[in-house]
């Protein structure tokens, strides 16, 4: 039984305070609006800040762990002080706690990096030794592969953050994915972007996942709605290779599944922190073997990498 929120009593939607991780929030609220014709006061958004959001002044890397951005907020659900948890995908790790369930996926955004710059055009126009900002291991690896000469500096923060340390000369270009500029109706930030041959984006890049609690049939039936199926065979491929690699938070891992009529195909990569090594493969197949070739893509690269590769 579908159990229907109400303004006496909002189904509580849990998520990160920043600008992109509101409108992923608002953008849930509204299709469950639609979906079910229920009006605003029927929800109410709870921002929570994490210990990514808290801790500005280091690299993720140096705090470690995987749920940077998702365990307050998985605290909260378990703790019933909200109803479902909006997230980016692709900061969310691949197991959830125990009783808690990700089975509805928003229509996936573009996947693709963007560039930015206010000086030049795009990677290939970056003179030599260049200034690039970018604290995501998979973009630094991507481009010191690609681009040994540039010289990488951190570069943390929210995308307002960013654009603010372009603007003040920190670097001369850094890297934002399409869909969050897209989420902030701010796409004219991008210069361009990068096509997935020239940089693979990060496992489950432009998805939005709903994460709620497993026992809440009603919430299932809620969320069924407005579940986009694509999305969720593509990422059960994706997921399913970083699953296997159960890379640790250093490690740089590249990965995308495209779908085609029926056929499902998924590029993936793993990459030593300095660009040097760089192990990639490709696996198709039908859409409901997704998972499994993720698995078996990701045995090969590791089988390929060497028993250590992954020790980050
Ligand atoms: N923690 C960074 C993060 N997590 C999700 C997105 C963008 C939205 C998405 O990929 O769905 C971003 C910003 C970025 O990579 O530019």
């Amino acid at each position: 039984m579908t159990q229907m929120p109400d303004p006496s009593r909002p189904l509580r939607i849990g998520t990160r305070g920043s600008a992109l991780a509101l409108a992923q929030a608002h953008e849930t609220r509204d299709r469950l609006m639609a979906a079910h014709g229920l009006p605003a006061e029927a929800f109410a958004i709870v921002p929570i800040k994490t210990t990514g959001d808290r801790v500005l002044d280091r690299p993720l890397s140096a705090i470690g762990g995987k749920g940077l951005f998702t365990k307050e907020i998985e605290d909260a659900l378990a703790a019933d002080q909200i109803d479902i948890a909006v997230h980016s995908m692709k900061d969310m790790p691949v197991q959830q706690p125990e009783g808690m369930v990700i089975d509805c996926y928003l229509p996936r955004e573009d996947v693709r990096d963007a560039f930015v710059s206010l000086q030049f055009a795009s990677i290939a126009d970056l003179p030599q030794g260049a200034v690039v900002g970018s604290s995501s291991l998979r973009r630094r690896a991507q481009l010191a592969h690609r681009r040994p000469d540039l010289q990488l500096v951190e570069f943390r923060g929210n995308v307002q953050t960013r654009l603010k340390k372009l603007e003040d000369g920190v670097a001369v270009a850094s890297f934002l994915a399409m869909a969050g500029l897209s989420r902030l109706d701010m796409i004219g930030v991008a210069r361009g972007p990068i096509q997935p041959d020239e940089m693979l984006p990060a496992v489950a890049q432009g998805a939005i996942g709903i994460e709620r609690r497993r026992a809440d049939d009603g919430i299932a039936a809620l969320l069924a709605a407005i579940h986009d199926r694509p999305t969720g065979e593509r990422l059960a491929a994706e997921r399913s290779f970083l699953a296997r690699l159960d890379g640790s938070c250093q490690t740089p891992i590249a990965g995308l599944a495209e779908l085609r009529g029926d056929r499902l195909t998924l590029r993936g990569e793993i990459l030593s922190p300095d660009g040097a090594r760089v192990y990639a493969g490709t696996r198709e197949g039908g859409i409901a073997d997704g998972a499994a070739l993720g698995a078996d893509l990701a045995q090969e690269l590791l089988s390929r990498a060497g028993p250590d590769f992954l020790k980050g």
